[in-house]
Order: structure tokens, then sequence, then C-alpha cells
């Protein structure tokens, strides 16, 4: 039976502690979401991603204001369905439903059951659906909010411009895009002194070292990030307006983009 913990307002989650680095491995494969991450990564994000609490709950909260009556509220990349929880918690406007999309289909499955158990704890829920699909093949209905919470940095680079564009043209007027993501710097003492901030992080979140090498051997072919230059560039070429940062905590930062 395994432990669980309340991360989203009431709503259990396995509290299954992240061990996945901690033996030393002849070769370290590649990051993916499958069902061992899937298991520990409550623990796993929290202990990894500073702010990430923060930037969930209030995700909801800044949503509340561009949500716009009869729309869609997409969280692309939803994994466990943390951001979905707080878009249901915090948003009130009528006639809106959230859609959460994931290519894993390990957090699919378990992101639905985590979202059953939110429905019977909570009344009035915004009504939510699940898809298992990639992102990038998504036939976008008009949306007021798109979250895409630490999912951009997933994406191959030569494919976010496109996906943004589409995201874009989806988007309502009054609506916006909060856009979550691990963050490069150009200057070289700045990236230096964030990153080993960062290590300093997970040490203080019981990581040891070996963990925290194994793991950025196992991410660097598949997380991809960009400086926050490159975010407002990428965002204004794909249409937007206006790109608003109202979240930095170390080398993690969310931004708001309007249409
Ligand atoms: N092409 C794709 N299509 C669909 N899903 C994808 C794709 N590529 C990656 N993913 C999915 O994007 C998620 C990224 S995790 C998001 C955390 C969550 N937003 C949270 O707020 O808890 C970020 C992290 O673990 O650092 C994973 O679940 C992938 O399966
Ligand atoms: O762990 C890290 O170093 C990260 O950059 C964040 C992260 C969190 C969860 C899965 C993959 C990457």
């Amino acid at each position: 039976m395994p432990a669980f913990s309340t991360y989203a307002a009431g709503t259990a989650v396995s509290k299954e502690p992240d061990r996945l680095f901690a033996q030393p491995l002849a070769q370290v494969p590649d990051f993916a979401f499958n069902e061992d991450v899937v298991r520990v990564f409550p623990d796993m994000i929290k202990r990894s991603v500073p702010g990430y609490p923060t930037i969930v709950e209030n995700l909801g909260v800044l949503a509340a204001q561009f949500a716009q009556p009869n729309s869609v509220l997409y969280d692309l990349g939803s994994s466990l369905g943390a951001v979905t929880q707080a878009l249901r918690r915090h948003v009130r406007t009528d006639g809106c439903r959230v859609i959460a999309v994931d290519n894993s289909a390990a957090m699919v499955e378990r992101c639905r059951e985590y979202l059953n158990g939110q429905d019977s704890m909570f009344q009035e829920l915004l009504p939510v659906e699940v898809i298992e699909g990639d992102i990038l093949a998504l036939d976008f209905q008009p949306a007021s909010v798109v979250a895409l919470n630490f999912t951009l940095q997933f994406i191959a680079p030569e494919q976010r411009t496109a996906l943004l564009s589409r995201i874009r043209q989806s988007l309502l007027p009054g609506g916006a895009l909060i856009l979550s993501e691990k963050l490069r710097f150009n200057d070289p003492e700045e990236h230096a002194l964030l990153t080993d901030l960062h290590v300093a992080f997970k040490r203080a979140n019981g990581y040891s070292e070996l963990e925290i090498a194994q793991k950025r051997s196992a991410i660097e072919n598949v997380m991809k990030p960009d400086s926050l230059e490159e975010h407002r560039e990428r965002l204004l070429a794909a249409g937007f307006s206006k790109v608003v940062p109202w979240f930095q905590c170390l080398n993690f930062a969310s931004l708001i983009a309007l249409p």
C-alpha cells in the first residue's frame, strides 16, 4: 500500500521518495516519463524545481483572471495533473472546461485516478478531459488559458515556434499563455552561479552528489532549456504581443504571454 500525501489542496498523491538515481548506473539512460518516474514524480518535482508548489498554486490564481466564459483551459504536458487541479480549484468562470494532455501513458493513467479523487472530494469543479497524445499534433479549440508548466523544454527546439504559433492562434482576446521553464543564462557567470545554487537546493532537499550527477546526465539529451531572451523573442515571433515574467526562483521562471 503506497503512502500518500496531499499536495494539491486535499487530494492524495503518492509520496514515494525519489531514489531513481541513488545507485551507481553503468550507463545512465535518457530520462523518460515511465512508470518508475510516475511513482516518485510528486516527490521528484518538489525536490528538484525550486518554487514548484508556488508556481502551481498561483497558476490557478492567474488563470482565474484570464479565463473567458465558454472556453477551454489547456494543461499541456499535464503529468499527474497538478496544474489541472489548481485550475479546477480556482477558476469559477461560466462554461469553462479543462483539457489536460500528456503523451506518457503512465502519467495519463495516474492523472485520471488523481482527478477522480479530486472529484470525490470537491463539488462544482470544472469538467475535465485527459487526453493521451502529442501536444504537437493537437487540434486546439478556442482557449482562454494555456499552461505549459515545464513542458516546452522537452519539445525539440526546432518545433517550439510552430507549437507556440498554434497556441497563439487558439487564444481568445483576454486570454493568456502561462509558460514555466528551467532557464539557461547567456552570461557564463550568471549561468554558473544559478546552476550551482540549484545544485545546493537539490542537496538541501536530500539528493546526494551521485543522484544529482546521474540525473543531470539523464536529462541532458532530452531537456533543452532556453534563455529568457530566447523565450521572449520566440513568443513575439509566434505572434504574442507582450511577455511578462511573474515568477523566478533560481534558474526556474514562469512567464505570462498575452495574445
Ligand atoms: N510532445 C509531448 N506531448 C505531450 N506531452 C509531452 C510531450 N513531451 C513531453 N510531454 C510531457 O510533459 C511533461 C513534462 S513534466 C510537466 C509537469 C507538469 N506540467 C506539472 O506541473 O506537474 C516536467 C518535468 O518533469 O520537469 C511529462 O509528463 C511528459 O510526458
Ligand atoms: O532535476 C532537474 O535538474 C531539473 O532540471 C528538473 C526536472 C524535474 C523533473 C524531471 C526532469 C527535470
